[in-house]
């Protein structure tokens, strides 16, 4: 029996003989409504933790961290924090440990929470304060009136300026936006390098288009030291960013050039923009690279043709990200399989490979010009 199945059982058991006698699929939609129509609290609280510091806190501690002293290093209630930390427990965020130094019970880090302690090179922490700001979350109000093609953009709709400009005229924001995608950066650059290091083999010089704060191109030339990093973006996006031995910042439009390099490396950009722009991204892309030995490297999602109701939970998160392009971008998208041949083809390469990179949400795409 599938999970699915026993859950239902399970269901069917809990809800009594009446509703036994109506239809499978009903009685399990009465139950998993409730996700949908509670879906906002489980990031907010979530966000709430990170936001008191807690899995930092917990974070390293050999004992359980009791009610009393979380809820003083905090600063919290201790009854609110007692209901929080019942719900993120429900959730595996955090464990109950058995005793703490003073033999009272406690709370412990999990796997989960452990991605959410900000001094963890893995973190998602920035990533979850950021996306859960105030800036990302008023474009949702506008989905549906963008739907019906009331607004331009529901980020326009939102903000009254696009996602860049926004980030132009909102240097906190667009800083945060950068740690952000540094966060994730850390994750998916090592896993790529240690599962595909022959996609570098032979290449001393690599241009990262749209590379934010130069976060993916420090951990690739970490990696690579003979390897000379270009971390190219928009010039207000690299004004703050740090100075990263082996990496020079150029500041430009990727619309109108490309800095030359032996490969050009381009992550989460293409996904912000519709299949006429990237194609002009990727030609730009193409002409950066030597014609014979060049390559251009790719890390994006690539989601599935069909539904798997959820099966594939990568490519559910993936699905999730092309809602968030819909709600911040104009025209952008996660691509299947298809939908980035067409566009490659469409730039002029003549070849490609699609990889998936292990535990991520994105695949490596090479493109050979
Ligand atoms: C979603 S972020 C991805 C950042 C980085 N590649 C990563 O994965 O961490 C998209 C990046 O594209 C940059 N960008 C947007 N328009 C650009 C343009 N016209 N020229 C160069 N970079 C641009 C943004 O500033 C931003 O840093
Ligand atoms: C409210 O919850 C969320 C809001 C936004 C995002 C989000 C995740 C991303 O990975 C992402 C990008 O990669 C982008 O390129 C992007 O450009 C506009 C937005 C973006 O938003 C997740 C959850």
């Amino acid at each position: 029996m599938g999970s699915t199945e026993m859950e239902l059982d399970q269901v069917m058991r809990s809800v009594g003989a009446e509703s036994m006698q109506e239809d499978r699929e009903e009685t399990l939609a009465k139950v998993e409504i409730w996700r949908y129509v509670f879906g906002f609290v489980e990031m907010a609280v979530v966000s709430c933790a990170v936001e008191l510091g807690i899995p930092d806190l917990l974070e390293g501690r050999d004992h359980p961290v009791t009610l009393e002293d979380l809820a003083s290093a905090t600063g919290s209630d201790p009854q609110l924090l007692s209901r929080v930390m019942r719900f993120l427990i429900n959730r595996r965020i955090f464990k109950e440990g058995s005793a703490s130094s003073r033999g009272l019970p406690g709370y412990v880090q999990t796997p989960l929470s452990r991605l959410l302690a900000k001094t963890r090179g893995a973190s998602k922490a920035s990533f979850l304060l950021m996306m859960s700001s105030p800036t990302m979350m008023d474009p949702w109000q506008y989905l549906s009136r963008y739907l019906k093609g009331k607004v331009s953009q529901p980020f326009v709709g939102a903000h009254g300026v696009d996602f860049w400009g926004y980030g132009a005229a909102h240097r906190e924001d667009c800083d945060l936006f950068s740690l952000a995608m540094a966060c994730c950066a850390r994750g998916a650059m090592p896993a790529l390098i240690s599962a595909y290091p022959e996609v570098l083999e032979g290449v001393r010089s690599v241009v990262d288009v749209g590379g934010s704060d130069g976060t993916a191109l420090r951990i690739l030339v970490e990696a690579c030291p003979w390897i000379h990093g270009i971390n190219f973006d928009l010039p207000h996006v690299l004004s703050n960013a740090q100075k990263i031995h082996g990496v020079e910042h150029v500041g430009g439009d990727m619309f109108v050039h490309v800095p030359n390099a032996d490969a050009a490396f381009i992550m989460w950009v293409l996904h912000d923009w519709e299949d006429d722009d990237s194609v002009r991204i990727l030609i730009n892309c193409r002409q950066a690279v030597p014609p014979r030995t060049g390559k251009v490297i790719i890390v994006e999602s690539v989601i599935a043709e069909e539904p798997d109701h959820g099966a594939d939970k990568l490519n559910d998160a993936a699905l999730m990200l092309d809602m968030c392009m819909m709600a911040y971008t104009n025209g952008g998208k996660e691509r299947t399989l298809v939908e980035w041949k067409d566009i490659l083809d469409r730039s002029g390469f003549a070849s490609h490979s699609i990889k998936p990179i292990p535990g991520e949400l994105r695949s490596v795409i090479v493109a050979y010009p």
